[in-house]
């Protein structure tokens, strides 16, 4: 029962990208992968009111990274793709598995609904996309409409409320940083936190902090992308909900890894080679049915590459070796980029390689004698190259001219590279006053929306490097 009203009102919230060191593909056949979260995020606004003129009870939604904005979706046409939850279901819960019937239900009306926006808009407005959505927005709408039909619809329509969702991001889409998983965290925190603020308004604030919540947002990002994915590991979601960095292996509990070294400096450089996630996935796995004496060792020696990782950082401790002496430090990046380099060539010969990704390679060997290897699916995407440790001790500008000479030889070959830190927070809340500045009252969903674009336009966590 909600007492009292808390609307209008805004939730926003965040949740970064990942890169993977070790284990991409080799963690979906259940080995181990080793994650870091990125300082690139994806930000989702959720702003609820009464519906008034609409006359039912609306979603409005704004996805412009993918080109679908302003459609006003129809909670009584959503809630006829599939059966909510349980209507005894506590506010904060777990989702039910996902079934073959509801990827088909809902796949196929974000199919229906790009073809034609009339299928699922309010019939009582112009359907009309203003620009043409991107082919992307089919499944970042199939993960959104799965979402809200479970956690927000029902609400909506028994309280007479029209949802305002915004959703921006600093991170490139579908590049290999994460981008589908930091996407379905964010909305599913988001989502979570209006359901349980609905159903139960006194919940206090310390609730949406605690590790039961996150398990639960990590939960339901999860379902969203087995809808984006096919068949995720989970990886990209957990990295995205709890940040930092982790040796994560399916069916076990995932281990938390010390942050990594102040030392350990990666360019992460944009191939700006589209290239899908789902596909690459099913691509090593029939390679993997069809000749599993040889796929399978290379996934067992990726294996051997993540525990000789988990050998070197485990050690750090908490300071992240910034106690390490020089020669300490060159030993530790010297093993670090061997093991990359070893890993990109296993992941090419399982077919997630790219002539794109052998020219970073090359570019970034001769020109700084970095180490470099493709992260996340891989078919171009993003790739990460290890900024090597000079020979004498006086590093910092020794570095900064390798990273300066790396990254103009690869912007000049049309690749974009950029420094981005790494292991930062998973899930973030924010407090509209004080993290967004411009963002207007609590009550303007379009001042809120042109303050999160602009903050995300900025890049205002990507810096490229110049
Ligand atoms: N900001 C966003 N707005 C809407 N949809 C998004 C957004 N970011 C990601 N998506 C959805 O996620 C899909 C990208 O997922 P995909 O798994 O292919 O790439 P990725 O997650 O960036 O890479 P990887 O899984 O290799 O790390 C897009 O096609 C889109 O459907
Ligand atoms: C390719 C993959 O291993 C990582 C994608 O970021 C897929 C997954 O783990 O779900």
């Amino acid at each position: 029962m909600c007492a009292e009203p808390i609307y209008p009102e805004v939730v926003l919230s965040s949740a970064p990208g990942k890169v993977i060191l070790s284990g991409e593909h080799a963690v979906v056949h259940f080995k181990t992968a080793i994650a870091v979260s990125v300082d690139l995020r994806t930000f989702v606004s959720i702003h609820v009111e009464p519906f008034a003129g609409l006359g039912e009870a609306t979603i409005a939604l704004d996805m412009p990274d993918v080109r679908l904005d302003s459609a006003l979706l129809s909670c009584a046409k959503i809630a006829a793709l599939g059966p909510g939850l349980p209507s005894d279901a506590e506010a904060a819960c777990s989702p039910l598995e996902m079934t073959d019937h509801t990827r088909e239900a809902f796949d196929a009306a974000s199919k229906a609904f790009v073809e034609n926006p009339a299928s699922l808009s309010l019939a009582s407005v112009d359907a009309k996309q203003s620009s043409t959505p991107l082919p992307q927005s089919a499944l970042a709408l199939t993960g959104f409409l799965f979402l809200v039909r479970h956690l927000l619809v029902d609400k909506l329509t028994e309280l007479g409320l029209l949802a305002n969702v915004s959703v921006h991001s600093t991170l490139p889409i579908g590049a290999g940083l994460g981008s589908s998983a930091s996407y379905a965290t964010a909305l599913s925190a988001a989502l979570l936190k209006w359901r349980v603020l609905l159903a139960a308004p006194d919940t206090p604030a310390k609730w949406f902090h605690s590790a039961a919540f996150r398990d639960l947002v990590n939960q339901w990002s999860f379902r969203a992308e087995q809808l984006i994915h096919g068949t995720p590991s989970g990886v990209d979601n957990f990295v995205s909900t709890f940040g930092g960095t982790v040796a994560f292996r399916r069916g076990e509990a995932p281990v938390s890894m010390p942050p990594l070294p102040a030392f350990l400096r990666f360019i992460v450089t944009n191939t700006r080679v589209p290239r899908s996630t789902r596909a690459l996935v099913e691509k090593v796995a029939s390679n993997l049915a069809e000749f599993p004496t040889v796929v399978g060792p290379v996934l067992d020696a990726i294996q051997g590459i993540s525990d000789a990782y988990v050998e070197l950082l485990a050690p750090l401790g908490p300071t992240g070796g910034a106690d390490l002496d020089h020669p300490a430090m060159c030993a530790f990046l010297a093993k670090f980029a061997k093991l990359m380099t070893i890993n990109n060539h296993l992941l090419s010969s399982v077919g997630v390689g790219h002539a794109s990704i052998d020219r970073v390679a090359d570019i970034a060997g001769s020109l700084g004698q970095c180490a470099t290897k493709l992260t996340g699916a891989g078919g171009g995407g993003c790739v990460i190259s290890l900024v090597p440790e000079p020979v004498a001790p006086d590093t910092q500008a020794q570095v900064a001219a390798v990273v300066d000479a790396v990254s103009t030889g690869l912007r000049e070959a049309g690749f974009a590279p950029f420094e981005t830190r790494l292991g930062g927070p998973g899930v973030l809340f924010y407090d509209l006053a004080d993290d967004l500045p411009g963002a207007g009252p609590e009550d303007d969903p379009h001042a809120l929306r042109s303050a999160m674009h602009a903050a995300c336009s900025d890049h205002k966590f990507w810096v490229e490097i110049e």
